[in-house]
């Protein structure tokens, strides 16, 4: 099972994650996309990532307004999972 990172490491990692913020409790990202359907379009591209990934994070629609939430549930924390798909979802959003 994923462990769940310290403040430490956490920080670290979002060292590496622009437009990132969070603490061990969760790791999140706003991105305002151009319209709700490139909003939309944003989230199908992510909600397939996290079914390969097998790893799904909380999101927040708010007309082209996107608010992505990673932490591992199972655990109760952000473990390496939520940065791998936080490396993910910025992929897919850069390319919007
Ligand atoms: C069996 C499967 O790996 C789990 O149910 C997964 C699915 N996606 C998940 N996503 C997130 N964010 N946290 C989890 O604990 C989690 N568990």
């Amino acid at each position: 099972m994923a462990e769940v990172l310290t403040a430490e490491a956490v920080r670290d990692e979002l060292g590496g994650l622009a437009g990132w913020s969070g603490d061990p409790a969760g790791i999140t990202r706003t991105v305002e996309l151009v319209s709700f359907l490139d909003a939309i379009a944003v989230v199908d591209r992510v909600a397939a990532t996290a079914e390969e990934l097998d790893h799904h994070p909380d999101i927040d629609i708010r007309w082209r307004t996107v608010t992505f939430r990673c932490v591992t549930h199972s655990v109760g924390g952000v473990t390496m999972r939520d940065i791998r798909l936080a490396r993910r979802i910025d992929e897919i959003v850069e390319s919007a």
